[in-house]
């Protein structure tokens, strides 16, 4: 009989072994960006996106096939009074996306993106983790294996969203068992807790790091003891994206929290990301910074569903279409620089 595995095990030995950029890719986009008609370095961050995009698809930029995959999960912390919303919204939220009633449905519309609605086991809440793990091992590595399902159909750009009531709470345990410092450093109103119920709030993530401080130092570890389903489900997206040559904006504060585990157990596992906007959920700033990264926007929203992933896909479209599309200096018998 052979011995059980950890079920760790696959994914540590993925996150070991990431793919980097695609440097000839690289080399080609960065070639034809310099010969396109325009000032040197005019379009700003759209050519820096361009650039992104060929180094981790691989390709010359395009965006053909843009999806927002949308993870929903319920939150065993619910229970402990940290959102002025009933963990009920959760499901009943879902219900709103299917029959298209949503902020991400009109922007997913708007941007020409496809939408998809990913529900875990929402009857089934994940443990209350200021007295025990939100997962087991089993459970926590299944629902990352069933979050790499998200990268199929030959996706080109990946938008990821959360829903899932009570995760900000969740989302804040991370950072702090992540970076430390003080809970209240990392929790904040998410859909309008205040008063009292952010005070509950914030030791409800002081309990929960201190439970399982002794755990911590294991990034996987760390995130199904203090984790969601959704927020494993989007590890899992995020490392399948990578493995699959798939660029990814990564929404709001939960969403980033999550892609924090996967830095922690490899610096350079999130480069083929980009932060689409900065949350105004004040922990999403310092938890940017942690990861080195800039937010292509700040339109201070604090929704979460990937509704800034979305928008910022148009930026993305419009770098592409940019790169693909726009005449070299020499096709067009525009006058280069100094000539
Ligand atoms: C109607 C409604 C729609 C939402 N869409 C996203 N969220 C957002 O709010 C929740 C997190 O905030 P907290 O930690 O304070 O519960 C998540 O479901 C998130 O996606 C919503 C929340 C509500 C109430
Ligand atoms: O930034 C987020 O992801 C966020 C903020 C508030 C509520 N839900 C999500």
């Amino acid at each position: 009989m052979t011995m059980t595995a950890n079920p760790f095990d696959d994914f540590r030995a993925l996150l070991e072994g990431l793919p980097g950029a695609d440097t000839p890719a690289l080399a080609a986009a960065r070639k034809r960006n310099s010969q396109l008609t325009k000032p040197e370095g005019a379009l700003g961050r759209l050519e820096e996106i361009a650039m992104w995009l060929a180094a981790w698809s691989g390709r010359t930029p395009a965006v053909h096939r843009p999806m927002v995959a949308v993870f929903a999960g319920n939150h065993g912390i619910a229970a402990k009074g940290v959102s002025p919303y009933p963990a009920t919204v959760t499901k009943q939220m879902v219900d709103n996306f299917a029959k298209g009633g949503a902020a991400i449905n009109q922007i997913c519309a708007t941007v020409d993106l496809s939408l998809k609605i990913f529900d875990l086991a929402l009857d089934y809440p994940t443990g209350d983790i200021t007295v025990e793990p939100a997962l087991s091992e089993r459970d926590c590595a299944a629902t990352m294996a069933y979050g790499m399902e998200a990268v199929a159909g030959g996706v080109d750009l990946l938008c990821l969203g959360e829903m899932g009531i009570g995760n900000t709470t969740i989302a804040a345990a991370i950072c702090h068992g992540l970076y430390g410092g003080e809970a209240a450093d990392w929790v904040g109103p998410g859909t309008g807790s205040e008063g009292d119920m952010l005070e509950r709030k914030i030791a409800a993530v002081a309990d929960a790091v201190a439970f399982h401080r002794d755990h911590l130092s294991d990034p996987l570890e760390l995130l199904r003891r203090l984790g969601g389903r959704e927020l494993a489900a989007i590890a899992g997206a995020i490392i399948a994206a990578r493995m699959q040559k798939v660029p990814v904006l990564l929404d709001g504060y939960v969403v980033t929290a999550a892609a924090a585990v996967l830095k922690a157990a490899n610096p350079s596992a999130l480069d083929h990301c980009m932060i689409a906007h900065v949350s105004a959920e004040p922990g999403h700033l310092k938890l940017i910074q942690k990861l080195g990264k800039t937010p292509l926007l700040a339109l201070g929203m604090r929704l979460g569903e990937g509704t800034g992933a979305a928008l910022a896909a148009s930026l993305v479209k419009s770098a592409a279409a940019c790169h693909t599309g726009m005449a070299t200096f020499a096709e067009a018998g525009v006058s280069g620089r100094d000539s």
